[in-house]
């Protein structure tokens, strides 16, 4: 053997030594000697079921179901997660084990922005306590499902319907001034500014947006082996995610952060949601209170509020338009039920809301089948418990499969069809079904929920009001009501036609 083959294999043994010691610590089942539920199927060598969450994950979890039940294990890279499918088994657990699953996943993004316990979604225990109540109640101030934010959100659904208008009934993809409008809502709470639809920046930070929360779930998936970050390429998107998110930070998040802190006035009524945590943080500081509020939470607080207020709402109501192609005759009824409660002489208000029962439980059954946070946020579980015979040990990952609970034959009978009146009971009433967790459950359910349901009502009551939604081709396949899956699931691309009602 020459010297140059010696010093290879020489230099090699340490990092074959150092590759074995890590797969052998990777692939110890920390979980053996719990009764944990079933694995549906057999898992691989080393990375368990890593690679089987790749390609169409939403129809795997429906078979994976009918093979293990409605509680079953997945391995990923010898870490244990466990999908709960069930509605009962959600609630025991989210609601009744509340105090052992606080924190979500940690997630690789959270190490590539150097924002591990930071924001909301990613901050854990105190922090998040503290960060989450302070926010709640700002957004209360500012008038979350209160009237102060329904004004806000009817400018804004009067400037999306005269944008709709001027389209004169041409076929369009409307996506991205949907995603806009719901956009320019949060932006005005959050850091007191709105922007104009066809404002070129503004329209290149909604892009980013959409990149951003469309493979925010691909750093979750890649954790347990992120070491594939290092391949050639950008198979994953993980530098296109995170370069989209450094440039909203970049150029939204934090000049208006810092803009704030420079012309911070404590004898002014705060205007928006930075001035207002600025003064909470003040009157910490002030106070000598310990405290977690900072520039980085709020920072990455104000990025959260963009991404998770402004996609989630818009896809709903595009969910709902692409239904009532598919769906005339509710449409028509819609439309009746607000010219009989409404008229057409002003726009439909949160007064309204109450009479508009037909509306409600429509918007109901597209948040039901949209279904678009199919699988909730993942939780870490800090202290083992049981649930229905099985053991769920600590450092386990429970995922809450809200699509698994939405498309329940048990609870809905048919739940593939479309058919608002299950939400509507013998008396006309709507029904309150606490099945539909469109937004979550139990201690971190969504923090927008009111705003949501504030949004999806007034924009949705004026697009009803003014227009008839037309297919672009009447003769030609409705477009397809199978979503395009992310980290939410959303319509693929389509175009239509806004009529107007005259
Ligand atoms: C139709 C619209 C929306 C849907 C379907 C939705 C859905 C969800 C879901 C499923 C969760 C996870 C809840 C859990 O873990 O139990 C969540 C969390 C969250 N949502 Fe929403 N959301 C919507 C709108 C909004 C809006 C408008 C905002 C902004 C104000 C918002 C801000 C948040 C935040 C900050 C969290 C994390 C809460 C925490 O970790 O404590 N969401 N949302």
């Amino acid at each position: 053997m020459s010297i140059e083959s010696n010093t290879f294999w020489l230099l090699l043994a340490p990092v074959g030594l150092i590759t074995f010691y890590w797969l052998w610590k990777k692939t110890r089942k920390s979980y053996a000697q719990f009764n944990v539920p079933p694995f549906p199927v057999r898992q691989w060598p080393v990375v368990g079921h890593f690679f089987m969450l790749f390609g169409d994950v939403r129809d795997k979890i429906q078979v994976w179901r009918k093979k293990a039940g409605d509680i079953y294990s997945l391995d990923l890279v010898g870490q244990l997660h466990v999908l709960f499918n069930n509605f009962d088994d959600i609630k025991e657990v989210w609601v009744k084990q509340a105090d052992k699953i606080v924190n979500t996943q940690h997630s690789f993004g959270d190490e590539i922005l150097d924002e591990y316990n930071t924001g909301i979604t990613s901050a854990r225990d105190e922090n998040w306590k503290e960060q989450r109540s302070t926010s709640i109640s700002i957004l209360r101030t500012f008038g979350m499902g209160k009237n102060l934010m329904a004004e806000k959100i009817l400018e804004e659904a009067a400037v999306i319907n005269d944008k709709l208008a001027s389209l004169k009934g041409q076929p369009k993809d409307v996506a991205l001034i949907l995603n806009a409008s719901v956009a320019n809502v949060i932006s005005s709470v959050a850091v007191g500014k709105r922007f104009d639809y066809e404002d070129p920046d503004f329209l290149s930070l909604i892009q980013r947006l959409n990149t951003f929360v469309k493979y925010i779930g691909n750093m979750q998936v890649l954790t347990p082996l992120k070491q594939l970050v290092h391949l050639p390429g950008d198979l994953l998107h993980v530098k296109e995610w995170a370069k989209a998110t450094a440039e909203i930070t970049e150029g939204y998040s934090k000049p208006y952060v810092r803009q704030y802190q420079r012309e911070y006035n404590e004898n002014e009524e705060p205007q928006n949601f930075v001035t207002a945590y600025l003064r909470e943080m003040k009157k910490k500081k002030d106070k000598k209170v310990q405290s977690n509020l900072n520039e980085k939470n709020l920072i990455a607080i104000i990025r959260t509020l963009f991404a998770a207020g402004s996609d989630t709402t818009s896809t709903t109501i595009l969910w709902c338009l692409l239904y009532m192609l598919h769906h005339p005759r509710v449409q028509e009824k819609v439309f009746r039920e607000i010219v009989a409660n409404v008229g057409t002489e002003r726009l439909p208000n949160m007064a309204d809301k109450p009479k508009l029962t037909y509306l409600n439980a429509v918007i109901n059954e597209v948040q039901r089948m949209a279904a678009i946070a199919p699988i909730g946020l993942r939780r870490e579980v800090s202290e083992s418990f049981t649930v229905r015979g099985f053991s769920i040990p600590q450092g386990s990952i429970i995922w809450p499969v809200i699509d698994s609970v939405h498309y329940d034959p048990k609870i809905w009978g048919d739940p593939e069809n479309f058919r608002p009146e299950r939400f509507i009971d013998e008396n006309g009433s709507l029904l309150n079904r606490e099945e539909l967790i469109p937004f979550g459950i139990g201690r971190r359910v969504c923090m927008g929920e009111a705003l949501a349901r504030m949004e999806l009502f007034l924009f949705l009551s004026a697009m009803f009001q003014r227009f008839r939604f037309e297919a672009e081709n009447k003769s030609a396949e409705l477009p397809s009501l199978k979503a395009t899956i992310g980290t939410t699931l959303v319509p693929q691309p389509f175009q239509m036609r806004f009529i107007e009602r005259k």
